[in-house]
């Protein structure tokens, strides 16, 4: 290694400034349990364009909006693949996804499908029906919580509503109708965000990796965790082929024309297999990064009263008393939109986005990348970066009033969705969720803490993870207004 730095060196090469490496394990020890925020430590001692030696692969981790707009915008295409890692294998059906599948025609062909078909504007907006049955079930489910005053756990009831809206726009059919009980579902969702999280040695260190994971019961882990999940697609696909045209059109029957009619999508091939890899990105992308968006917002509501009440007050001089807000209200509540931008700044569901590799050589900041690098962009350390935000660990929503930076990837300072080629094509199905949610939770709802807590007692501690949950439930007592 060392005389290939100095050969790099000869050849006038410029590599990243980065951390000393140990013998075999290069930087792995210097990864904590919250690796966003190891990183973020570490990008302060040597800079935004950081490299990482993890075992024996390369890694850049990207730390400031400048060097996310150049690998994001200026370099995005080359470095727009993902990085052939055993978990991303597994759980998508051997890259026959759009989350995980390497950069190429396939890639590109899967990908149209989602951003023309199944997440379009107005496919989002045909779903509008969905969501506002699932968010009334939810508040009239609360609104009988209400009548005790017992502390319900939010954290668990957003992840049964975003889970339920998709279990229905991508079905058809809710939990309760496809038998499915919404704590295994969550235990199930968990156990595969945490296979993405989790160490493989077989990434990390080629050829004999493979054989640490199978002593640890890696492999046998990552094989049921794909299997409990791959069982339900499995049926529904399978209850699918028996549909009448009559019936409401959802994702899964959207895929299977796909499948039957190849002759619009050209020389790929898109096959069960790739019906069942998009089922899971949809499962594994869209429900956790939801309920986990709506969580931090009323964890940081829950411990900042002013907010709370502004917000309460801005949605409920819009609706009549005792109504729900709908679809067509959001557009003029500003101030909850803003509380949704200062969540995402601040919480951003998936704080790294999902790894990169890099499939070019080029110049970073004057440094060099090479190909097959992995690359991350710590975009929780940039939505936290003192010089683009004032007081950064406060939740000031008002901070973007008069400001045009949204998140949709066109400001680099706020990129909780990526940017780029690889950027989030859920985006719409996403926001529609949480902005309707959270306007109803709002405005139906005066919320207060459990007795005897105050706003400082409620922690904000994120659990370890690919996603940033909160590490211990948000309890809160709703009282009804109405
Ligand atoms: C608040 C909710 C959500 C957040 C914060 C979020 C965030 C992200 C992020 C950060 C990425 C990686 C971007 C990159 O690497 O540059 C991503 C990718 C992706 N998301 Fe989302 N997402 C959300 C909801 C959804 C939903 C509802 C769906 C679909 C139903 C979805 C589908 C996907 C897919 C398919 C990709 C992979 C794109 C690719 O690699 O080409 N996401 N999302």
């Amino acid at each position: 290694m060392r005389n290939k730095i100095r050969k790099l060196f000869k050849e006038n090469k410029r590599i990243p400034p980065g951390p000393p490496k140990l013998p075999i394990i290069g930087n792995l020890h210097k990864i904590g349990a919250l690796p966003h925020r190891s990183l973020w430590q570490l990008s302060k001692q040597y800079g935004p364009v950081m490299r990482l030696q993890l075992g024996g692969v390369p890694a850049v981790v990207v730390s400031s909006a400048e060097a996310a707009k150049e690998v994001l915008k200026i370099h995005d295409l080359d470095c727009c693949s993902r990085p052939p890692l055993a978990s991303l294998g597994k759980l998508s059906y051997n890259y026959l996804d759009v989350s995980f599948s390497p950069y190429g025609e396939n890639w590109r062909e899967r990908r149209k499908i989602c951003v023309l078909k199944l997440f379009s504007l107005h496919k989002v907006q045909s779903f509008r029906f969905v969501r506002e049955v699932e968010i009334r079930s939810l508040i009239d489910s609360l609104r009988s919580s209400s009548l005790t005053e017992t502390p319900i756990d939010l954290s668990k009831r957003m992840f049964a509503l975003t889970a339920s809206i998709i279990f229905r726009i991508a079905f058809g059919k809710n939990f309760k109708e496809t038998g499915l009980d919404n704590d295994k579902f969550e235990e199930m969702i968990h156990r595969a965000e945490s296979m993405l999280g989790s160490f493989a040695a077989s990434d990390f260190f080629p050829y004999v990796g493979w054989i640490v994971d199978k002593l640890t019961g890696l492999q046998a882990k990552f094989e049921l965790s794909f299997r409990e999940l791959d069982d339900i697609f499995e049926r529904v696909v399978d209850e699918h082929l028996n549909r009448t045209p009559e019936d409401q059109e959802d994702i899964v029957d959207l895929m299977l024309s796909i499948e039957r009619d190849q002759s619009k999508f050209g020389e790929v091939q898109f096959n069960r297999d790739c019906t069942k890899a998009i089922l899971m990105d949809i499962f594994v992308a869209g429900v956790d990064t939801g309920a986990i968006t709506l969580t931090w917002a009323m964890a940081e509501l829950a411990k900042s009263p002013r907010v709370m009440r502004k917000a309460q007050n801005e949605v409920r001089s819009y609706v009549e008393k005792g109504e729900l807000v709908n679809e067509s209200d959001i557009h003029q509540l500003h101030y909850l939109r803003m509380v949704i931008k200062e969540t995402l700044r601040l919480h951003p569901a998936a704080p790294l986005l999902l790894p990169r590799e890099t499939m070019s050589q080029f110049k970073l900041f004057g440094y060099d990348v090479y190909p097959k690098t992995i690359l991350q962009v710590n975009v929780w350390a940039i939505g936290r970066d003192p010089d683009y935000w004032d007081k950064p660990e406060e939740f000031f929503p008002e901070r973007f009033m008069n400001s045009s930076i949204d998140y949709r990837g066109q400001h680099f300072e706020l990129l909780p969705f990526g940017a780029g080629r690889r950027g989030c094509p859920g985006i719409h199905m996403a926001m529609a969720t949480v902005e309707l949610t959270l306007a109803n939770l709002l405005c139906c709802f005066d919320w207060k803490l459990p007795d005897g807590m105050k706003e400082t007692d409620l922690d904000m501690d994120e659990a370890s993870g690919l996603t940033t949950h909160k590490k211990s439930p948000l309890k809160l007592v709703p009282i009804s207004y109405q």
